[in-house]
């Protein structure tokens, strides 16, 4: 049988007539990196909160780590590590002084604590640097300390709220790196937030979509792309919505994006297996065709068609 770090019965949170999080039933195992996807105001953080038992639910179930979110709370948060909205970092100390104070703080034995800061800080690429000031840090060094921070007392369960938010992409990728290998070493679950589509997909072994509280779809990238179906990218030349509407009409498949200025035009095969059919219609309706790639859709274009697909959930 798997085991769960994280299950989900129904969980629901209501503020006044707002269903943050609605109905959500989810099953996260143990030792992965989990991605929780969702547009802005999707329920992502209030689900962080209800699972760290800060918040109480108002109807559902969630266990943690198999602890129950709202008799075992404390048992959870002893477990559990987080960064959430702000790294919590004392700026004026060095990074080594944060840790030392936060190994205190969290009743780390005096003889280990040394050794997990060292490790941690080896970890993350800032050894060298543990003497100098937070504030004089880049914010991706500082994001770095804070996942230290957040790992000192061995937690089985990170919850991290958009780790990489606001970094430049070589600072994301970085700690993306970070991230995969600390998760290898120190055999723990992640559960993650962010808004880059591309970050999920090389990042986490499974993702879930939320929107407006309710959970679309859950799985590994790679099945929900494969759900999602095979597209096919084309150059055309003479492209109108007469022909995108035949296209539609005749064959079935979708029109993910068609831009007549550029020649761009992106199609979603759904049940149509071969290409050559739609080729030869467009050549016959006057539309010159360069270019045809067959093509899996990336994760960012499943995100978006279940979210545009899921617009009238309100
Ligand atoms: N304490 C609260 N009181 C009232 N409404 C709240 C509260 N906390 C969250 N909400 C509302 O619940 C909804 C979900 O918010 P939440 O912060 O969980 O979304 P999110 O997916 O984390 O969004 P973002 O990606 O923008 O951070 C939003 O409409 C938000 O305004």
């Amino acid at each position: 049988m798997l085991d769960y770090a994280i299950r989900t019965e129904h969980l629901t949170r209501t503020f006044g007539s707002l269903r943050a999080v609605d109905d959500l039933t989810l099953e996260v195992p143990r030792g992965i990196i989990f991605g929780f996807l969702g547009p802005n105001g999707a329920g992502k953080t209030t689900t962080i909160r209800l699972l760290l038992g800060l918040l109480p639910p108002s109807a559902g179930t969630a266990c943690v780590l198999g602890y129950d979110v709202i008799t075992q709370a404390d048992a959870i948060r002893a477990r559990c590590g987080a960064l959430l909205e702000h790294p919590g970092l004392y700026e004026r100390l060095s990074a080594e002084d944060n840790l030392e104070f936060f190994a205190r703080v969290a009743r780390l034995p005096r003889g280990e604590r040394q050794a997990r800061i060292r490790q941690l800080l080896t970890d993350l690429g800032l050894w060298e640097r543990r003497r100098e000031t937070v504030a004089t840090w880049s914010r991706g060094m500082k994001q770095k300390l804070a996942i230290a921070r957040a790992l000192l007392h061995r937690p089985d369960l990170l919850f991290l709220d958009e780790p990489t938010a606001g970094l430049d992409a070589v600072s994301a990728a970085a700690l993306r790196e970070d991230l995969a290998n600390l998760a290898r070493q120190e055999g723990i679950t992640i559960f993650l937030t962010t808004h880059n589509l591309s970050e999920a997909e090389k990042l986490c072994q499974q993702v879930a979509v939320i929107r407006s509280g309710r959970l679309l779809a859950v799985g590994s990238p790679h099945e929900l792309q494969k759900r999602r179906g095979e597209q096919v990218r084309l150059v055309v030349d003479g492209l109108s919505e007469a022909v995108l509407d035949g296209l539609r009409l005749s064959f079935g498949v979708e029109v993910i994006h068609a831009s007549p200025d550029n020649g761009d035009l992106v199609l979603n095969l759904g049940a149509q297996t071969s290409v050559a059919p739609l080729v030869t219609y467009l050549v016959q309706h006057g539309v010159a065709v360069e270019e045809v790639q067959r093509e899996r859709a990336s994760l960012e274009e499943v995100f978006l068609s279940l979210v545009q697909e899921n617009n009238h959930v309100a």
